[in-house]
């Protein structure tokens, strides 16, 4: 480009070519290096047009057209950044518009934890032989919301994710609210599924919600286990935990059952 403009090109037309020099330099390196570029065209473009005699001082054009050709140049120059600008600005917002949906989409808004969706979807990246998956519900929730109130009856779930979240620290699972009063663990588990699963049990039992110094909210869980047949989907292996807890339920809740 800087030979043609030092050469005049074709009948003097060489210059005319420059100006796709900001808006590819810009689309192609960012705002940051395009525009180095670009400012390092423009002094070499001055020292060609005012400093050094060339082929195109020879074609006999009014002097004026050298400093127009700079001034164009940086008007294209100027307006191809402020377009780059608004653009990486309008992709960055989209970009963290697009992280904030996924992770909506993925979480359940009132826990933090996975929603089903975001299970299922972080158990395909997982690289598991033969997961444990342990369905909890909890007993009688109906019974907190009628007593206490849906609002702590909601702070009693949190309080279940919480306790949960921090008795899982440093293992490997997935944990998440799978419906209403119902979580699924899934643990990286080859043995003693049903200690794993007292413990479990044994930490919500033994967790309470306090309130107004002498209230205090406390539940107990019901667990179903199943182990991810060599044959079978995740959902089939969820199926026959979801079994295993309605027999826990039938047994007299506050129980674990492991699926046949
Ligand atoms: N506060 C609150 N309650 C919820 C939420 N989701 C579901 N529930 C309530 O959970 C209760 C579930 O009741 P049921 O299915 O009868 O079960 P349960 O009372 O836990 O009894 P068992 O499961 O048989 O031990 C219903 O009253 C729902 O309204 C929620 O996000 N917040």
């Amino acid at each position: 480009m800087l030979y043609l403009v030092y050469s005049g090109g074709v009948n003097g037309t060489g210059h005319v070519w420059i100006y796709c020099i900001p808006p590819v330099s810009l689309f192609l390196h960012g705002l940051k290096r395009g525009l180095l570029e670009v400012f390092i065209f423009i002094l070499a473009l001055v020292y060609i047009l005012f400093f050094i005699s060339s082929p195109f001082d020879q074609l006999g054009y009014h002097h004026d057209l050298k400093s127009r050709i700079v001034y164009s140049f940086i008007l294209i120059a100027f307006l191809s950044t402020i377009y780059e600008y608004i653009s990486s600005r309008f992709n960055q917002s989209l970009q963290e518009l697009s992280s904030k949906l996924e992770l909506a989409a993925t979480t359940d808004p009132l826990t933090n934890l996975l929603n089903r969706r975001g299970l299922e979807q972080q158990l395909k990246n997982k690289a598991w032989y033969k997961p444990s998956i342990f369905l909890l519900d909890i007993d009688h929730f109906k019974s907190i919301n009628d007593k206490y109130g849906h609002e702590y009856g909601d702070e009693y779930l949190k309080l279940v994710a919480r306790s949960m979240t921090g008795f899982l620290v440093g293992r490997e699972c997935l944990l998440s609210r799978w419906g209403g009063e119902e979580f699924l663990l899934v643990v990286d588990l080859q043995n003693d599924h049903e200690k794993f699963a007292e413990s479990v049990r044994n930490l919500i039992e033994n967790a309470s919600l306090k309130f107004d110094e002498s209230h205090e909210i406390s539940a107990t869980v019901s667990i179903g286990i199943s182990e991810l047949g060599a044959t079978e989907t995740f959902l089939m292996a969820v199926g026959r935990a979801d079994k295993a807890l309605y027999e826990a339920k039938s047994r007299g809740r506050n129980c674990v059952v492991a699926a046949k």
